[in-house]
């Protein structure tokens, strides 16, 4: 079942230690099939080196595994979240990448104080509140999810704008519209963190870059009038 988008969640897996992205098992990757309505995660805990394609876990959108011989990830159910609540999204990473979750365990927003930020995210990458006690005992991941969900909806901000958050105290998610899509937003929302991270302990400047160049940016990439790279 699924078995081209297993070897794709398989694949996009594999580029998380080879971006150096992971340590152990700390991260996942999925991807979703809208039309059959099944998501295709990796499996919980299983080494790098040792998972296959057919090892992929199929789930529906409650969760259930309806293929697969090990348990899916433990993020399972915040991934079914962020697909529940963005149509656009086709696939899901989550890492514990050291920079990105320094800014996630600080508890602060990435704010966009550059170019290489504005190329990829269409402001600052926020940082989700703290989750209450009773969300944590409750259905944790899935609480997750919606603390998530309830960030970009508070701060009105679309999810396909700004293609990743840190949650509070845990690590980054990023998105986008297929898996191996997904794990590039990854790679460079730990890029960004990076640089952030060096231009405010050498500045102090956390204040957001210059609204017109943060357009111009993000504009020459995304959307109607984008010109960046060569005509498809
Ligand atoms: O957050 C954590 C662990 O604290 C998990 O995201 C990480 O270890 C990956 O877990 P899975 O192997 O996907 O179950």
């Amino acid at each position: 079942m699924l078995d081209k988008l297993k070897k794709i969640v398989f694949e996009a897996n594999q580029l998380l230690p080879k971006y150096k992205m992971v340590t152990f098992t700390w991260g996942n990757v999925s991807g979703i099939d809208r039309e059959k309505g099944l998501i295709v995660i990796k499996p919980s805990g299983v080494d790098y080196d040792n998972m296959k394609a057919d090892d992929m876990v199929v789930v529906d959108l409650n969760g259930k595994v309806v293929e697969g011989d090990y348990n899916p990830s433990s993020d399972t159910d915040t991934h079914i979240e962020l697909y529940k609540a963005c149509a656009d999204i086709g696939g899901i990473v989550h890492t514990h990448s050291r920079y990105a979750t320094s800014w996630a365990q600080s508890c602060q927003d990435i704010p966009a104080l550059g170019t290489t930020h504005a190329d990829d995210f269409y402001g600052p990458i926020p940082c989700t509140r703290a989750m209450t006690k009773e969300e944590i005992a409750g259905s944790y991941e899935k609480e997750t999810g919606k603390v998530i969900v309830e960030t970009f909806k508070k701060r009105k901000i679309k999810m396909t704008d700004i293609p990743g958050v840190l949650v509070y105290s845990h690590g980054p998610f990023a998105w986008d519209e297929d898996p191996l899509k997904a794990v590039k937003k990854a790679v460079i929302l730990e890029e960004v963190a990076f640089m952030a991270y060096h231009t405010v302990t050498l500045t102090g400047k956390k204040s957001s870059m210059q609204q017109e160049l943060l357009d111009k940016h993000y504009l020459r990439k995304h959307g109607a009038n984008a010109y960046y790279g060569q005509k498809k």
